[in-house]
């Protein structure tokens, strides 16, 4: 059975709770919807650095590719102040909308914003990151597609 938006959202608000943010104290989690229906949950990774933080959007792709995964459908993400229940939107930043736009189409990449499983916004990534550069700018197909690497 497919997963429902509101279900990822639920997914995304369940890894919140792994969230390491010792520093902005700013707990975000993350649902990403491989096109073969896994689901791969991400939380913010803090560092006493700081640079080094990684959010929860990233996180959870950077688990999923390194399960072979490079197809995806949709993200939830949640966020808001450690400790309490999340209130308002949490937009994935620029760094994240990048890494997106690696291995997501433009077009049809959802990402879902929300206050709660029931409070939702559904954004392209088109709209996120418009004329954003990507794999095809420097001549290469998608990695994993068949003649992929230099055009
Ligand atoms: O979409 C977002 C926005 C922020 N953060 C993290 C980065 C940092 O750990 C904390 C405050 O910016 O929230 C995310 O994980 N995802
Ligand atoms: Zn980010």
């Amino acid at each position: 059975m497919e997963l429902t938006d509101e279900q990822l959202v639920g997914r995304a608000l369940e890894a919140r709770e792994h969230a390491y943010v010792p520093y902005s104290h700013f707990a975000v989690g993350a649902a990403l919807l491989a096109e073969d229906g896994t689901v791969y949950q991400g939380c913010n990774i803090e560092n006493a650095a700081y640079t080094p933080s990684n959010c929860a959007e990233r996180t959870a792709f950077f688990k999923a590719v390194y399960e072979g995964q490079r197809h995806f459908s949709a993200i939830a993400v949640v966020g808001g102040p450690e400790g309490q229940p999340v209130s308002d939107w949490c937009t994935p930043c620029g760094v994240c909308r990048q890494v997106m736009r690696e291995f997501c189409d433009p077009d049809s990449f959802i990402i879902i914003v929300a206050r709660s499983p029931e409070e939702r916004r559904s954004l392209l990534l088109r709209d996120l990151l418009p004329e954003g550069f990507g794999p095809e700018d420097l001549g290469h197909h998608r990695a994993d597609e068949a003649g992929g690497g230099a055009a």
